[in-house]
């Protein structure tokens, strides 16, 4: 997508991280659900969740994140670790096999599914099959926000196992992947970088953002 639309992966990731930021702060404001637990997939889903975890710290939260693959090959996963380390964003390394990992859930008031997005193919290798079916149970009912698809889902059947990640809250980037048809929570598309050419050009359905807002509410 980027060489068309003429963008770096810096930028739509910074974008789309923001977007999630946005969309957080308007379903769960700070106030009521200040914890926030990102859990960040070894990709570019995971970037998103990182730069997010960035915005809400600056927007008032508590973020902190469970990488448990971390890119240290890409520069621009590095300078993102290195940035949340500046703000003093603590990452979380009690492991998911580990008991404690249930007190580190539990202290949290929302949960940030940014593991996979449009590039996963089944079956899943650990340790993000654990840390999905620990979604999955979501023992402690918090909400759960996904980045771009739930994680686990097929990028255009939806939810293909019989049990699957059921968000609460889905933020779709750039324009909503055919599996979100069979999400039925709160959802926003965010990516406010097109030109209207291009959404012409490419048939993307532009949404209606109103004023400064980077995401904009669909269902
Ligand atoms: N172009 C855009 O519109 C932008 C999208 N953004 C976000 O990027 C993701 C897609 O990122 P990508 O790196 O292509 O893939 P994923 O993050 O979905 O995952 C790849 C990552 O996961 C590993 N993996 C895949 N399958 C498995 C498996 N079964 N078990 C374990 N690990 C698996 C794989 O090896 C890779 O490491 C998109 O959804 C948006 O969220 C950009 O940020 C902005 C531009
Ligand atoms: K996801």
């Amino acid at each position: 997508m980027s060489p068309v639309v003429g963008y770096s992966l810096d930028q739509l990731m910074e974008l789309a991280g923001l977007a999630v930021a946005q969309a957080i702060y308007k379903t769960y404001p700070p106030e009521s659900h200040p914890n926030v637990l990102f859990l960040v997939g070894p990709g570019n889903n995971g970037g998103d969740g990182l730069v997010a975890c960035r915005h809400l710290k600056l927007l008032g939260y508590n973020p902190s994140y469970y990488y448990p693959k971390q890119n240290r090959k890409i520069p621009l996963f590095e300078s993102l670790q290195t940035q949340l380390a500046l703000f003093k964003i603590p990452e979380v390394k009690t492991s998911i096999n580990d008991d404690g990992f249930k007190e580190v859930v539990l202290k949290a008031d929302i949960l940030v599914d940014s593991i996979f997005g449009f590039s996963f193919s089944p079956p899943i290798r650990e340790p993000f099959g654990s840390i999905i079916d620990m979604l999955i149970r979501n023992e402690f009912d918090k909400p759960i926000v996904s980045v771009d698809i739930p994680s686990g889902w097929n990028v255009d059947e939806g939810p293909v196992h019989d049990i699957s990640i059921q968000p609460s809250m889905l933020v779709s980037l750039t324009a909503p992947k055919p599996c979100s048809l069979r999400f039925t929570g709160i959802h926003y598309l965010g990516g406010r970088f097109i030109s209207a050419e291009i959404s012409k050009k490419y048939d993307i359905t532009a949404p209606e953002y109103s004023g400064i807002d980077q995401v904009c509410r669909i269902n």
